[in-house]
């Protein structure tokens, strides 16, 4: 016998009765017409999407350890020094410390410049992941302060006054004056064979750059191959310079033009930020480690630029 559309037998304990399913369910028509409606729509899809957005990444930001120039307060940009003992120890102590806190990388970024990959080795040592893979473009890089390079920051506010210095060091878009051949460094970054490697001929790389121009180098390198990394998934650690950093942080958080110039990143410290799937931060920055040590690295790294500088 064929049953009437939409009706069943319903147990009840060692009963069952008879119910017709399309009376019973008919009055939840419209409900479930609504919800599934609800579903397909585009109005309910940004719920959706930012439910999905929320998903946290970690990106770390680091600057690499002190280099033998930080020291000596002159400008260094893309100079390729090593780091100094202390640089040496402030990377391991960073690696000591991710290792503690229990964070595992899947890829490192570094400059070409030897003092940010020197700190991804000595990070990935104290960590025990020396097998993470390390992928190195000059779009990491130190911002190219072209003709103040190698100059002494503290004589520089000597003889130009701090105001000017920190316009030179910390302002958005002001462009320091640009090195030529006379320059005593020229030919040792020019010539340096690391500079025909890179995604641009050598003729075309900077030759000085404001924060604005740092930015403008690193983006695609940032849309085009870091990101898509922390879109599928992997924790990223970025180990390159306190101005390739600023500058991230400036796209990423969004700070103003005016309001970059008051942020300083220390030597050695960790920068951990947490984004969502759009790669929005979901939280502050946040400067990893001993609060104490790190306002008085950051005061070290601001007072380079006074025209009486204690570097110790
Ligand atoms: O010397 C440089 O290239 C940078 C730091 O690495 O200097 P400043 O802190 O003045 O931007």
């Amino acid at each position: 016998m064929s049953r009437p559309f939409g009706s069943n037998r319903l147990p009840i304990g060692q009963f069952s009765v008879s119910v017709n399913l399309s009376t019973a369910v008919l009055p939840y028509v419209p409900v479930i017409c609504h919800l599934r409606k609800q579903l397909r729509s585009e109005s309910c899809a940004p719920r959706f999407d930012s439910l999905r957005s929320m998903t946290k990444h970690k990106l770390f930001l680091l600057r690499h350890g002190e280099g033998a120039w930080n020291k000596e307060n002159r400008f260094c940009s893309w100079v390729d020094q090593r780091l100094s003992e202390a640089g040496v120890t402030e990377a391991q102590e960073c690696g000591r410390l991710l290792k503690e806190r229990g964070y595992e990388f899947d890829i490192i970024f570094t400059s070409i410049l030897s003092r940010s990959v020197q700190t991804a080795w000595l990070v990935m040592e104290a960590m025990g992941q020396e097998w993470v893979p390390v992928v190195k473009s000059w779009r990491l890089n130190e911002r190219h302060y072209g003709a103040l390079i190698g100059l002494n920051r503290a004589e520089m506010a000597l003889n130009h006054g701090e105001e000017r210095v920190k316009v030179w060091r910390r302002s958005y878009d002001v462009t320091p004056p640009p090195i030529d051949e006379s320059h005593p460094y020229f030919n040792e970054i020019y010539s340096d064979r690391r500079y025909v490697t890179c995604d641009i001929p050598k003729e075309e790389l900077p030759r000085a750059e404001s924060l604005k121009e740092v930015l403008e180098r690193l983006l695609p390198y940032w849309n085009d191959v870091i990101s898509p990394q922390i879109k599928q998934g992997k924790t990223v650690l970025i180990s390159a310079h306190g101005n390739s950093c600023r500058a991230l942080l400036k796209h990423l958080e969004g700070v103003s033009d005016a309001d970059i110039a008051d942020v300083t990143l220390p030597t050695g410290v960790p920068v951990l930020l947490e984004l969502d799937d759009n790669l929005r931060p979901l939280k502050a920055r946040q400067l990893l480690g001993d609060p104490a040590k790190i306002q008085a690295a950051i005061k070290k790294v601001e007072d380079q630029g006074k025209a009486t500088v204690n570097t110790k």
